[in-house]
């Protein structure tokens, strides 16, 4: 996908005409390795071949635009009721971006009043509407010491004109939602509504998934402790394998269409011998396949430890036919339900081993949810601080239809539909899956890869 300059331009409300209350802060600042002065915009690419391939005037080359504070404001604080929610999978961080957003409108833009809606777009329904939390620093302070969300989170799709008759009622005048690609989807979905209205609300994304998913954004927040959470499972797995006769260790992660989780906790715990992801497809048969690899395993080392991705191998439950198996159905959200691709491997390498005489004791974890009700660790608190600061200032400076992101370390402003058009997944040609490779030794394939199944090179 090629991109240019005026995709990644960010919609405003108007012009700025109210002094920020920051903006004494901000006389003196200018652009450096550590601040991004505010007329001044980041590169999306970052190499000098890619920069090369522009051929246009530097300031033609495709860039966000920097977030942060600015000095002149679309909204008179004062005036400004706001609005925040949650939506989709739990993700470590979401009490400390709520905490930060409400400390920055309150503290320093001293907003008129602050809403939290319940348990995601539902708090915006007709029937939920009245059901909201009075949002003060008092309120939150101590609630980033727990996991999960104080406003609670749903799936399933609402009604966009009946959530923006919501906001009209509460006159809501900004409305950040934290969420992941779904959440950015009714984001945008609700930006366009309320455009068609003509109204004056802006809607801000906070990019939220602990599959670290979503593209246009170097991480995720919350990604990092959940993938800390899932090392610890990997180590308990190998201790057990390693202790018993044919160990056969197999870890369930998180992560339905992309393996960062899977890849970077079996980096992390460093003692996997096989990381399987959504993004490589591996054959179970032949002598280049899984099954083979894992014997060969286990004779030499005596057992074998396995990183699995919940998207992994999905194919192979259809290809077997494995209908009761197979995720065929969606959630309310409308995202695939995943097949048990888990059950599938313990059988067959289960039946492999015996076969060959190698009868194994399988140690199998699955830690599922306990991956991302985990509290912040201390790097994601302060990503979430920040990019709760970086949207608060994007909402008083009137963007819309935008989502705060970190990107190439800078904080940027990405337009919701670009958060919307693919999928960040771990590149099979990048330098994360080489890492994977050097440090388990596993082959690069198992089996012949299918043509047409390797996901093309971009951004992330
Ligand atoms: N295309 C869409 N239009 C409107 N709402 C959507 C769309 N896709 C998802 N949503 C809604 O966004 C919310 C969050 O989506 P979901 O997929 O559950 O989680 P996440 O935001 O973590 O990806 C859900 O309420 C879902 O119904
Ligand atoms: O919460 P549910 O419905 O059980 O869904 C589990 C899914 O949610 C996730 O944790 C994250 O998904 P979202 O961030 O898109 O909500 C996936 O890794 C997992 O497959
Ligand atoms: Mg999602």
């Amino acid at each position: 996908m090629t991109l240019y300059l005026d995709d990644l331009r960010v919609r405003h409300l108007g012009e700025c005409r109210y002094d920020s209350p920051l903006s004494e802060m901000l006389t003196t600042k200018q652009t450096s390795p550590h601040y991004v002065a505010e007329g001044d915009r980041v590169l999306l690419e970052d190499t000098v071949s890619m920069l090369a391939g522009h051929d246009v005037p530097p300031e033609q080359v495709p860039s966000f635009e920097a977030a942060g504070p600015r000095k002149k404001i679309y909204f008179d604080p004062s005036s400004v009721t706001a609005g925040i929610l949650t939506c989709g999978g739990l993700c470590p961080g979401l009490n400390n971006v709520i905490r930060g957003l409400v400390q920055e409108l309150a503290v320093h833009y001293k907003v008129k009043r602050i809403l939290g809606f319940r348990n995601g777009l539902r708090g915006l329904t007709s029937e939920h509407r009245d059901d909201t939390v009075e949002l003060t620093p008092e309120h939150v302070r101590d609630i980033h010491n727990a996991g999960g969300t104080i406003l609670g989170s749903s799936r399933g799709n609402q009604d966009p004109d009946e959530m923006v008759d919501s906001l009209v009622e509460h006159g809501v005048d900004v409305l950040f939602v934290i969420g992941g690609d779904g959440g950015m989807r009714a984001a945008t979905c609700l930006s366009n509504a309320i455009e068609a209205r003509g109204l004056d609300i802006a809607v801000i994304g906070v990019p939220k998934t602990i599959d670290n998913d979503l593209p246009f954004t170097d991480q995720s927040f919350g990604f990092q402790s959940a993938f800390a959470s899932a090392m610890d499972f990997i180590s308990s797995v190998s201790v057990e394998a390693a202790a018993s006769p044919n160990g056969v260790g197999l870890v369930k992660l998180m992560g339905r269409h992309s393996g960062f989780i899977a890849a970077y906790a079996a980096l992390a715990a460093n003692g996997a011998d096989i990381v399987l992801i959504p993004e490589i497809p591996f054959a179970l048969d032949g002598p280049e396949g899984l099954l083979a690899y894992v014997e060969q395993h286990v004779r030499k080392k005596g057992y074998v430890v396995i990183v699995l991705a919940e998207g992994a191998g999905q194919d192979l439950l259809e290809d077997a036919d494995l209908s009761h198996r197979n995720g065929k159905a969606t959630d309310a959200s409308g995202n695939v339900k995943l097949g048990k691709i888990d059950d599938l491997l313990k059988e067959r390498i289960t039946d492999h081993l015996t076969a060959v005489g190698l009868a194994p004791t399988m140690r199998y974890i699955d830690p599922s949810y306990a991956i991302r009700s985990v509290v912040a660790n201390a790097y994601d608190s302060v990503y979430c601080l920040r990019l709760a600061h970086a949207a608060a200032h994007a909402a008083m400076a009137g963007r819309t239809e935008v989502a705060v992101a970190r990107w190439r370390r800078r904080f940027v402003h990405v337009p919701l539909s670009l958060m919307t058009s693919r999928r960040n997944q771990v590149d099979p040609d990048g330098d994360l899956w080489m890492s994977v490779l050097e440090t388990t030794c596993q082959p690069a394939e198992f089996g012949v890869q299918r043509e047409g199944e390797k996901v093309p090179s971009g951004f992330c």
